[in-house]
């Protein structure tokens, strides 16, 4: 299999933007180059079943609409974990604002500012060769107006590399979602449980339980589709409000407590890979047990240390 070039719209830095790709490519930044292999199911299903030689673009999320073919994104914050996912086949990633609360030990997503996402995106982006790599405006970065949004979005494309900024809310954000993609950025919408709005939400709760509310999410995703938004998150909804939203949108929705009819799913990675402590929300499925796997694995090391029995003789210049 051919490992795919960056494309000029999402930059790799250290990456040759022509020529025929090989499996022997250096990977970023002197990293070493991710194994060849075939591409897994997703990143054949979103390329239309051809070799994954690109990036993955907004027009293949919308042709994968069309087919019905489901895909996964996932969150990431940092190259080493994105190059993981980028080689497993995970089609979009994620540099969410998530961070916050994940990576950066504050409370929740509010106090995450732009020079963090920035750098974060930029370690993403170097870190991956094939995924679409969507960055978070974090609060604070586009609620002002259309031309702060602009300025932030702009940063993250340039600055960061990223093929797509996410931003939270429908009707209010509209003027900043034209702009945005009048100017040439992509733009992920997301509605429901919009974690930025904390504080006014009154806490981290499902989102359009009553039928106005849920009237309202339906007018903003499709508010949010004219504007040309290329996708929307539906986060902690009704499933069958999400399954509505799905159904009339051409563009698709991408879940994440909203039940099993949306186009695509996301989950925050240290969630699903039970890196996260203590209760997580419902919609979370575990698929490893990394805080005990690592937790063990800095046991062991802290144990031989004390104990004298590393580094061995193998580990030693002599
Ligand atoms: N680690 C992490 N995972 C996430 O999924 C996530 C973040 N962080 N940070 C940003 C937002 C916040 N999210 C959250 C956080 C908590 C709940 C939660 O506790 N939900 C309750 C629902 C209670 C109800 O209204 O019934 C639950 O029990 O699932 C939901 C979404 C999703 N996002
Ligand atoms: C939960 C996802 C959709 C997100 O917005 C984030 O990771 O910040």
């Amino acid at each position: 299999m051919a490992l795919p070039q960056a494309q000029p719209g999402q930059p790799t830095p250290g990456q040759p933007t022509s020529g025929q790709p090989t499996s022997a490519q250096p990977g970023p930044e002197g990293s070493p180059a991710p194994s060849a292999g075939l591409p897994s199911a997703p990143q054949m299903t979103l390329y239309g079943g051809a070799p994954a030689t690109r990036r993955v673009t907004v027009r293949d999320l919308a042709a994968a609409k069309q087919r019905g073919d489901r895909w996964p994104m996932l969150t990431a914050y940092d190259a080493l974990t994105a190059g993981v996912f980028d080689e497993a086949g995970i089609p979009v990633i994620l540099v969410g604002d998530s961070a916050g609360n994940t990576h950066l030990g504050y409370e929740n997503t509010v106090p995450v500012t732009m020079d963090e996402m920035a750098m974060m995106a930029g370690a993403v982006v170097r870190g991956t060769r094939r995924a679409l790599v969507v960055a978070d405006l974090p609060f604070g970065a586009y609620q002002a107006s259309a031309r702060q949004a602009f300025d932030n979005a702009v940063r993250l494309v340039k600055e960061a590399g990223v093929g797509a900024v996410k931003l939270e809310g429908g009707e209010r954000v509209l003027p900043q979602v034209r702009l945005l993609v009048e100017a040439g950025i992509a733009v992920m919408g997301h509605l429901g449980l919009t974690p930025q709005s904390v504080h006014t939400l009154g806490g981290l709760r499902v989102q359009a339980r009553d039928e106005a509310a849920a009237a309202r999410l339906l007018r903003d995703a499709h508010a949010l589709q004219e504007a040309g938004a290329f996708s929307v998150v539906l986060e902690a909804v009704p499933a069958e409000l999400a399954a509505k939203v799905t159904a009339e949108l051409s563009v698709p929705t991408i879940g994440i407590g909203a039940g099993p009819d949306c186009d695509a799913q996301v989950l925050v990675w240290p969630d699903m890979a039970g890196l996260t402590p203590g209760r997580t929300p419902k919609f979370v499925k575990k698929y490893a047990d990394l805080r005990d796997v690592l937790g063990r694995a800095a046991r062991a090391f802290a144990d031989d240390v004390v104990a004298g029995s590393f580094p061995a003789a193998e580990h030693t210049y002599r």
